[in-house]
C-alpha cells in the first residue's frame, strides 16, 4: 500500500520553495504536509482502535483452558499476553500503513508550527500569488483564527473583504473539527429559534463528539513523555514504569474533554461541553414538541448533573405533558452512561495515583460526583481554598489601608488647594462627552449639561429594555403616572433589569448596559464636580413617560411637579425642609436622556417658588443634566403631550452607608455571569414563599444569560394554556454565547429564576394545601388559579464562596491588541 511521505520533509520543501517564489511547489508540498500529518494521525488512531478490538483485555488467556482462580501468575501471563499482542498489532498495523515507526517522528518545534497553523500562512501567500483568491481567503482565515493577534493577517483579511470576487463563504476554517462545527451550527440555529435544525445539528455534534473522543483517547497511548526528567536517570521497576506511563495516558485521556471543547478563535474551552449538548437538545426538542426526545435528553443531562433543579423541573414538565406512564420507560442514552462510567473509573485511578505516588491530576469536568475525589484530598483542597481566600482578604484589607492613607494625604493637600480650585468645571473622563452648558449658562450653581454621554444605539437599547420590562407586566404596564393622570409611567431598576435579564425576558446585555452606563454618568459627575470623595449610587431608575392621547385636552399640569431631590420643597414659603420622607442623603442627581421623539417633556430648573423658570433643557439622546440634589436646584418636567419620553434617573450619595443595596446585588449577579467563579446561587429565602408541589411540573425555564430579544416567546399548543402567558422563556439569543438553561458561560451554577407560571385548573393544587414537607430548598411552586397574577419570583443571591475564586484571572480575549508581528 501507499506510504505517505514524512510531513516534516514536505514542510521544509515548501518553505524552501517559498523563498524561491516557487508558489506551485509551496502549495503542492504544504498541502501534502497537512494531508499527511492528518493521515498519520488517523492511521495511528485506527490501528490502535482495531487492535484494541482484536486484543481486548478481559478475555481468558488464549491457549489455556482454565485460568485457575487464585493463581496470580497465570492471570498475569494472560494480561501480558494481551499487552504483547496489542503492541505487535499496533506496530505492524502502523508499519504497514506508515512505514518505519520513526519515519513520521517530527521535532517538537515543527509540531508547534502545525499547532499554530503556520502552514496556512505560507499557503495564503502562495494561493494569492497564483490568483486562487478563494483558497487564499480560506487559508488566511484559518491561520488568523489560531493567531488572532497577527496584525498582518488581520490586514490581509480586511483587504480580502474589500476585494471583488471574494465571498463571505470563503472565510472558512479549514481545520474545523466536525463535532465543533456541528455544535456551533446547532448553537446558531438555536439562537435563531430554529429548533428543528438546531436539534439535527446537535445530534450530529454528539455523534461526532464521541468519534472525536475515541480518536483523541486512543492517540493518548503514545510514547512516555519524560518531560523534565533526565530519562537516563529514570529507573523504575516494571509496575512503577507501567504506572507512570499509564497515569500519563489516563491524564491525557481525561484531557480530551478539554481538547474537544476547545476551538480556535475562543480563548477558553466551552464549559461543561458534552452535557450542554443535551441541555440544548432537550429544549430544542421541547420546542419541536418532541417530548419523548426531550425527556430522553433531559434524563441524559441529569446523568451528569442529577441534582440540577431546572432540568428536573423541565423533566417533570415534559413528563406531565406526555403522561407519566409514557415518560417513565424512556431511558437516558446508553453511550453517555458508559462514557460517564468509564470516565469516573479513570478519575478514580488517577486520584489513586495522586494519593499513592503524588502524580497530579486536575479533573477537567464539572459534573464529577463529589465522592470520586478522595476525602483527604477534598479536605485539603478546601483548606487550600480557604487559605487563599484569607490571603486575598488580608491583601484587600492592606490595600484599603494604603488607599485611606493615600486619600488622607491627598485631602491634606487638596484642602489647601480647595481655596483656589473651583468646585465645578473639572475634566471629563471621556473625550466624547462635551459640556454643553455650565452652571453659569444654566443660571445657577452645581448644575451642568453634558452631551454625547452615550450613543444612539445605546439609547435605543435602553429604551427597548424599558419597554420589554414593562411588557412583562410586573405592574408597570398601564399604570398611570404618579405625577400626572395624563401620562403613563413605567420604570425599571437596575436589579429588576438584571433579574429580567437572567430570566431571559430582556437581554442580559441590556441590563448590563444600564448598569455600565450609569457607572459612566457617575464618573462624569465625580470628575466634573471635582469631588474628592466618591459618589455612591442611591437609586437608579430607567423611566419612560408616555402621553395618553385621549387625556391631553387642555392639560395644565406638569409631567413631574417642581421639587427638590433631597428635601421637601414648600414653595409658598420659598423653603426646603431637609427631613424624611425626603431622601435627605441624596447629594447629586443626574438624568440621562434617551430620546427626543416626543412633544413637551422639557426639564426645567426653577427658583424655590417653583414658578420662576431659570433654565430649560430639551431632552435628547446622550444628554445628561447633572445637578446638586439640594435646594439650590428645584426642578421639574413639563407635560409630555405626545409620544414617549425615556430617561435614566440617577441619584447619588456621598455617604457609603446609603449606597443602594439593590445595586450591589445587581453587580454581584452580573459578576456571577461573567467571571470564572463556580459560586452557587442560592435562593432568596424571603422570596421563595410558595409551597413545594412536587407533582405540579413547571414549564421549562430557559434562562439565557446571553442577551434575549424582545420577541415574545412562541405559543405552543401543548403547553398548558396559562403557561403560555409568559411562555417558555426565550432561547439563547446572544449569537456568540447561546447558552442553555441555567448555566453561565463559565459553568457557574446559576439558578434560573423560574418562570412563575399559572397552571391549568386541573393541574393546580389549592394554594392553601400544606403537606408539611416544605423546605426552603424545595422548588417553590406557584399555586395559582387562573387570572391570578404570578407571585413574586424567586430571586437568587450569591453564596459566600465566591471570593476565593475571584483570583482566577480572565484570559486575554481574541480582541486584545495585536502583540508583535510575525514575519514570513
Ligand atoms: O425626568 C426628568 O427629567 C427629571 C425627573 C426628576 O427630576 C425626578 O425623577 O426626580
Ligand atoms: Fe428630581
Amino acid at each position: 500500500s501507499h506510504i505517505p511521505e514524512p510531513y516534516d520533509f514536505l514542510f521544509d520543501t515548501a518553505v524552501e520553495a517559498y523563498y524561491k517564489g516557487d508558489w506551485l511547489t509551496v502549495i503542492l508540498n504544504m498541502e501534502k504536509a497537512l494531508m499527511n500529518k492528518a493521515t498519520v494521525r488517523s492511521v495511528k488512531a485506527q490501528c490502535r482502535l482495531s487492535c484494541a478490538n482484536q486484543t481486548a483485555f478481559g478475555d481468558r488467556l488464549s491457549g489455556l483452558e482454565v485460568a485457575r482462580p487464585g493463581d496470580g501468575s497465570v492471570e498475569d501471563l494472560g494480561f501480558f499476553q494481551k499487552v504483547l499482542k496489542r503492541a505487535d498489532c499496533v506496530n505492524s498495523c502502523e508499519t504497514d500503513k506508515l512505514g518505519t515507526p520513526t519515519m513520521h517522528e517530527v521535532t517538537d518545534e515543527l509540531e508547534l508550527e502545525f499547532t499554530k497553523r503556520t502552514p496556512y500562512n505560507y499557503l495564503q501567500v502562495a494561493y494569492f500569488k497564483i490568483n486562487q483568491l478563494d483558497k487564499a481567503v480560506a487559508a488566511a482565515n484559518t491561520f488568523f483564527l489560531a493567531n488572532p493577534d497577527h496584525t498582518e493577517m488581520k490586514q490581509n483579511l480586511d483587504y480580502y473583504r474589500m476585494m471583488a470576487g471574494v465571498q463571505l463563504e470563503d472565510f472558512k476554517d479549514l481545520e474545523a473539527k466536525p463535532h465543533m462545527a456541528e455544535f456551533l451550527l446547532g448553537k446558531s440555529y438555536y439562537s435563531d429559534d430554529s429548533f428543528g435544525l438546531a436539534a439535527d445539528h446537535f445530534e450530529v455534534a454528539v455523534e461526532e463528539h464521541f468519534t472525536a473522543d475515541k480518536e483523541c483517547r486512543v492517540l493518548c497511548e503514545g510514547a512516555y513523555n519524560y518531560d523534565g526528567y533526565n530519562y537516563m536517570e529514570y529507573s523504575a521497576d516494571l509496575f512503577q514504569t507501567m504506572t507512570d506511563h499509564y497515569m500519563q495516558v489516563l491524564n491525557c485521556k481525561q484531557h480530551c474533554a478539554v481538547e474537544l471543547a476547545s476551538t480556535a478563535g475562543r480563548d477558553k474551552p466551552f464549559e461543561d461541553f458534552l452535557p450542554s449538548h443535551f441541555n440544548y437538545l432537550q429544549f430544542s426538542y421541547y420546542n419541536s414538541e418532541k417530548y419523548e426526545r426531550a425527556i430522553e435528553c433531559a434524563k441524559t443531562f441529569l446523568l451528569f448533573h442529577p441534582d440540577d433543579e431546572v432540568m428536573n423541573q423541565n423533566l417533570a414538565y415534559y413528563s406531565a405533558v406526555l403522561g407519566d406512564d409514557k415518560a417513565r420507560p424512556i431511558k437516558a442514552r446508553q453511550v453517555v452512561k458508559l462514557h460517564i462510567q468509564q470516565s469516573i473509573l479513570e478519575k478514580e485511578l488517577l486520584y489513586f495515583g495522586y494519593e499513592a505516588f503524588g502524580i497530579t491530576f486536575v479533573d477537567p469536568d464539572t459534573w464529577t460526583p463529589e465522592d470520586v475525589m478522595p476525602k483527604k484530598l477534598r479536605d485539603k483542597q478546601k483548606a487550600d481554598k480557604e487559605t487563599a481566600a484569607r490571603i486575598t482578604e488580608e491583601i484587600g484589607n492592606l490595600m484599603k489601608e494604603i488607599e485611606t492613607m493615600v486619600e488622607e494625604k491627598k485631602k491634606d493637600s487638596s484642602d489647601m488647594a480647595m481655596i483656589i480650585v473651583p468646585t465645578e468645571g473639572g475634566a471629563l473622563l471621556h473625550d466624547d462627552i462635551k459640556v454643553t452648558m455650565t452652571a453659569n449658562q444654566l443660571n445657577g450653581s452645581q448644575r451642568v449639561l453634558l452631551d454625547g454621554v452615550i450613543s444612539e444605539d445605546q439609547c435605543r437599547e435602553l429604551q427597548r429594555l424599558s419597554n420589554s420590562a414593562a411588557l412583562k407586566g410586573d405592574g408597570y404596564r398601564g399604570r398611570p403616572s404618579p405625577h400626572s393622570p395624563s401620562e403613563m409611567f413605567q420604570g425599571v431598576t437596575v436589579l429588576k433589569a438584571v433579574k429580567l435579564g437572567q430570566e431571559g425576558t430582556v437581554p442580559l446585555k441590556s441590563a448590563r448596559l444600564f448598569f455600565d452606563l450609569s457607572e459612566k454618568v457617575k464618573k462624569a459627575l465625580e470628575s466634573y464636580f471635582r469631588l474628592d470623595a466618591p459618589l455612591y449610587f442611591s437609586y437608579s431608575h430607567l423611566v419612560c413617560r408616555s402621553a395618553i392621547d385621549e387625556k391631553q385636552g387642555d392639560r395644565e399640569d406638569l409631567s413631574h411637579p417642581v421639587h427638590v431631590d433631597n428635601c421637601l420643597l414648600v414653595s409658598e414659603l420659598n423653603e426646603c425642609i431637609k427631613e424624611p420622607p425626603a431622601y435627605t442623603h441624596r447629594d447629586y442627581s443626574a438624568i440621562l436622556y434617551l430620546n427626543n421623539d416626543f412633544e413637551g417633556g422639557e426639564f426645567i430648573f426653577t427658583e424655590l417658588d417653583a414658578k420662576t423658570v431659570t433654565a430649560e433643557v430639551r431632552p435628547q439622546c446622550g444628554r445628561v443634566v447633572g445637578f446638586g440634589a439640594g435646594q439650590e436646584n428645584p426642578h421639574g418636567v413639563r407635560a409630555v403631550t405626545m409620544g414617549q419620553r425615556c430617561a435614566v434617573a440617577l441619584w447619588f450619595t456621598l455617604d457609603p452607608a446609603h449606597e443602594e443595596k439593590e445595586r450591589i446585588q445587581a453587580q454581584d449577579m452580573l459578576n456571577m455571569f461573567s467571571t470564572p467563579v463556580n459560586a452557587e446561587f442560592i435562593k432568596n429565602e424571603a422570596n421563595a414563599a410558595s409551597e413545594p408541589q412536587p407533582t405540579t411540573p413547571e414549564p421549562p425555564a430557559q434562562a439565557d444569560l446571553g442577551n434575549a430579544d424582545d420577541k415574545p416567546a412562541e405559543q405552543k399548543p401543548d403547553v398548558p394554556a396559562d403557561a403560555q402567558a409568559d411562555g417558555p422563556a426565550d432561547p439563547a439569543e446572544d449569537k456568540a454565547e447561546a447558552k442553555p438553561v441555567g448555566k453561565t458561560k463559565t459553568g457557574a451554577k446559576v439558578k434560573a429564576a423560574p418562570k412563575a407560571k399559572a397552571k391549568t385548573a386541573d393541574k393546580v393544587k389549592p394554594a392553601a394545601k400544606k403537606d408539611g414537607k416544605q423546605t426552603v430548598k424545595t422548588q417553590a411552586k406557584q399555586a395559582v388559579k387562573k387570572d391570578v397574577k404570578p407571585a413574586a419570583k424567586k430571586t437568587v443571591k450569591v453564596a459566600a464562596e465566591k471570593d476565593s475564586k475571584k483570583t482566577k484571572a480572565a484570559a486575554t480575549s481574541a480582541s486584545d491588541p495585536p502583540n508583535g508581528r510575525e514575519e514570513l
